[in-house]
């Protein structure tokens, strides 16, 4: 358990608010209760009190609750004071309280940082609520709420149960080696689960990149010859003039970038430099930036004006890309045929809207597949697939390593189970606090 010194802070949003909530935990909660709020309280029930400095001024009146300890979010006692969500009051509250001996001013992160150190949430817990506090679309919610709940950690705790029961069976078979009542096959069964732990790991990192997409989003960019409309669909992506429209060849020379929700997906669109050979010396850098960004991009929209098609030239491979036919509106009965000869995948006006909607849908499609199905447990920070990536090793130098012994063989199960146990903080990680627990806000 923590104990020493007792920590405050406003673990409420923005001020001004209708009601903002300061928050205390350690030691020193039930002393601050009986001071600013005259007495004890019954434990998790709201009282309403008038609350007051230690010099008996009032400072506000509002609801006061008690989360005894252990049975609170830290572990500790804890305090709310609920108040009007005015600066003042929330600045005279937090000064009178951080005041007192033995009570300071928490770092961000800190409220979970002693949950964690208390056994309430482990380390992957900890960091799905960093995202469920910083969630903004539907997708990064349910993301973060299923891993708060400990979906992920019990895949990782699962594994690591499992290599701890192979470990102990390779260690009784080489205490009973001599012996000729255990069966051989033992091992085999032993190391044909780890063969099949190896796949299984190598499947969940691999969704690591869903997981990437659920948090900063699918990046789509728009490419295409100088005057393609790629800014006009930017802009109708958009919803607003975001991006410079002119029916000058070369008008968008840097990245613009707009964020979408798409259907509950975070979607982020790039305009780029239209693309063309001989170009001007700004508009080059612009196009090289286009292309480099392209390059790393989740979707393409490759735009062709379909009444005058223009070539965007080569474009990078191995992207998934959309070939959109724009300006259908000039068209009028003319052929649709694309200029490279594909068919297009979108055809578009932004002058008239035609075929926007269902532009937007097939690119919340591709979205949807990058992220998968609901409920999919991904890794959720590089952190997690880095020390995957370590368990993987070792129990392939384990499962292959035949030839150098069972005990070797038996200690890389150990080392395995315990770069698992590093990912939820069962063994020896306050080396990651620091990172970890940047991640916070204060007051969480
Ligand atoms: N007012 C308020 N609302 C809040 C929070 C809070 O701290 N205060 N939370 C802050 O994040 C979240 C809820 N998280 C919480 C997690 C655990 C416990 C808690 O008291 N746990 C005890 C008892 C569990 C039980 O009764 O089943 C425990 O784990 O022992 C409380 C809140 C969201 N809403
Ligand atoms: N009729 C019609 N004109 C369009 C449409 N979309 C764009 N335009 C016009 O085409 C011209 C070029 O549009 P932009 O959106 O600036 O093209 P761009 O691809 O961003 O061009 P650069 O930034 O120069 O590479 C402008 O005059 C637009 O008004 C459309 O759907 N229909
Ligand atoms: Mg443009």
């Amino acid at each position: 358990m923590i104990s020493g010194d007792s920590i405050v802070a406003l673990s409420s949003g923005r001020l001004p608010a209708g009601v903002a909530v300061i928050r205390i935990s350690g030691p020193q909660t039930r002393f601050v209760i009986e001071t600013i709020a005259g007495s004890m309280v019954g434990n998790r029930v709201a009282t309403y009190r008038k609350f007051r400095t230690p010099d008996g001024s009032v400072l506000d009146n509002g609801l006061v609750v008690l989360f005894a300890g252990p049975n609170s979010f830290t572990g500790e006692d804890i305090a709310e004071f609920h108040v009007h969500g005015g600066r003042a009051v929330v600045a005279k509250m937090l000064e009178t309280i951080a005041g007192f001996d033995g009570i300071r001013h928490a770092e961000p992160g800190e409220f979970t940082r002693r949950a964690f150190l208390n056994g309430k949430v482990d380390l992957v817990e900890t960091e799905a609520l960093a995202d469920l506090v910083n969630a903004e679309t539907e997708a990064q919610r349910r993301f973060a709420v299923q891993n708060a709940e400990g979906v992920q950690s019990e895949l990782y705790l699962g594994w690591r149960r499992r290599l701890i029961h192979a470990r102990a069976m390779i260690e009784a078979e080489i205490d009973f080696a001599d012996e000729d009542d255990v069966p051989g096959s033992v091992a085999e069964t032993v190391w044909s689960d780890v063969w099949a732990m190896i796949d299984e790991i190598e499947r969940h990192v691999r969704g690591f990149r869903a997981a990437e997409i659920i948090r900063d989003g699918f990046e789509v960019v728009i490419l295409g010859a100088p005057n393609a409309g790629k800014s006009s669909l930017f802009n109708a992506l958009a919803r607003r003039e975001a991006a410079i429209v002119t029916e000058e060849p070369g008008t968008t020379r840097d990245l613009l970038e707009v964020v979408l929700d798409l259907e509950g997906m975070r979607i982020r669109v790039t305009d780029t430099a239209g693309l063309r050979e001989k170009p001007g010396r700004i508009e080059a850098i612009g196009i090289e930036r286009a292309r480099s960004k392209a390059g790393t991009a989740d979707l393409l929209l490759v735009l062709e004006d379909m009444a005058e098609p223009i070539a965007a030239g080569a474009l990078p491979a191995g992207v998934p890309s959309l070939r959109v036919g724009t300006k259908v509106d000039l068209l009028q009965g003319k052929p649709r045929a694309s200029l490279l000869g594909t068919p297009y995948d979108a055809v578009i006006s932004t002058r008239d809207g035609t075929g926007l909607a269902e532009l937007l849908a097939e690119i919340g499609h591709r979205a949807a597949a990058q992220i998968g199905k609901v409920g999919d447990i991904l890794p959720s920070r590089l952190r997690h697939v880095e020390l995957l990536n370590e368990t993987k090793r070792f129990l392939l130098a384990a499962v292959t390593g035949n030839e150098r012994g069972q005990e070797l063989r038996a200690e890389e199960l150990r080392l395995a189970a315990d770069r698992l146990g590093r990912i939820v903080g069962a063994v020896d990680v306050e080396d990651m606090f620091d990172v970890i627990f940047a991640q916070f806000c204060i007051g969480k």
